[in-house]
């Protein structure tokens, strides 16, 4: 076969999935007026992992999980535009690694709004400015993200999905002799993370270390400044044009960030593969047992808790706390239903959402 021939043969085969495609926005757009006369919601992460599970069981092509994956999610990510353009915030700036888990899970056509501060991707949510808010929550090495789980508990808002990405950390600069960089910028956080890299590289060397705000302004600043480099993710190394000297640079391979995706009033139905989070202030918790006792209800019920995490009440001059949980299961399973209904004065339900493996 000649170049030409299997060129020929991809044109055909792209001519029939833009066909179908455009059948299936068709589908798409009749579902989004049906919707529309009965207020229901667009985003509908259960039914997309749904269709990513079916996919994938009857998958017997070259196509891997994760290519079925990110294909069909901007696919829906389409779809959803079609249905009802929706506006997403996210903890900025362009190019930050929430940037990444935003467009993971909302598709390049969505419209995003860079917000400064955690606080403002809340308030954005909160006041209909942006329908979704992304914000990061956790990083498997460094521990929680204080001021999201804080923010949960002050305002409204509901967990909607979760997205999980890989961070990776690439060393830009337009110097390509590294005995003669200066400056390297980046976030306190990732020197500590990419410390291996630094010592092994700069061993002898006379470049400093400059703490920046995020991962972005460090690319940015290594774009404008010669002899000077950033430690930032692929996309704001692209974003501000500086070229990659070395790519994955972290020193553990397995770090991942944890984002939550957030909402006004969001209910998801059962996927069967769901996380729930709530916020329990128990009272009277200076007394033996009762948070022990607390967490013996999700025991019995044979209900896996995943996560617990204590945060100050601020209260008075006290030490006391209140409690942010994670378990595996859907609120609306009977068991978690009935705990929730032993405690509707002091647990409040955040959320179930699909649970990324
Ligand atoms: O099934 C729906 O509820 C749809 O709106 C369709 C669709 C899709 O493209 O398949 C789009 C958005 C939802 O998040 C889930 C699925």
């Amino acid at each position: 076969m000649t170049l030409e021939s299997l060129r020929n043969d991809i044109d055909a085969l792209d001519d029939q999935l833009l066909t179908l495609l455009n059948q299936r926005m068709e589908l798409v757009r009749k579902v989004g007026e049906l919707k529309r006369t009965t207020n229901a919601v667009i985003y509908r992460p259960e039914r997309e992992k749904q269709i990513l599970d079916r996919l994938h069981k009857q998958n017997n092509g070259l196509l891997n999980q994760s290519a079925i994956e990110a294909i069909f999610l901007e696919i829906f990510a389409v779809s959803r535009n079609l249905e009802l353009p929706e506006r997403v915030a996210y903890l900025g700036p362009e190019g930050s690694f929430t940037h990444q888990a935003a467009e993971s899970r909302f598709g390049a056509m969505s419209a995003y709004t860079a917000l400064p501060t955690i606080r403002s991707v809340f308030e954005s949510v909160e006041t209909g400015r942006a329908r979704f808010g992304v914000v990061p929550i956790e990083n498997n090495q460094e521990g929680v993200v204080s001021e999201a789980i804080d923010l949960l508990l002050e305002k409204d808002l509901s967990i909607a999905a979760e997205a999980q990405i890989p961070v990776h950390f690439t060393f830009a600069t337009q110097t390509e002799d590294l005995s003669q960089i200066t400056h390297i910028y980046s976030k306190d956080i990732a020197f500590r993370q990419c410390s291996k890299f630094l010592n092994d590289t700069f061993d002898g060397l006379k470049a400093e270390l400059v703490p920046v705000e995020s991962t972005s302004k460090a690319a940015k600043l290594a774009g404008q400044q010669p002899y000077t480099a950033a430690i930032c993710s692929t996309i704001a190394a692209k974003l501000f044009d500086v070229p990659v000297l070395f790519d994955n640079i972290e020193d553990s391979d397995l770090n991942r960030t944890r984002f939550l995706i957030l909402a006004k009033n969001f209910v998801n139905q059962p996927s069967g593969h769901d996380k729930t989070t709530l916020i329990a202030k128990l009272p009277n918790t200076e007394s033996p047992g009762v948070l022990a006792e607390f967490l013996q209800e999700f025991n019995t019920r044979h209900i896996n808790l995943t996560k617990i995490e204590s945060r100050p009440l601020r209260e008075g001059a006290t030490f006391r706390y209140w409690f942010l949980l994670e378990c595996e299961g859907h609120a609306s399973d009977p068991d978690l239903q009935d705990i929730l209904n032993h405690h509707t004065a002091d647990v409040k339900l955040l959320g179930s959402y699909v649970r990324v493996a």
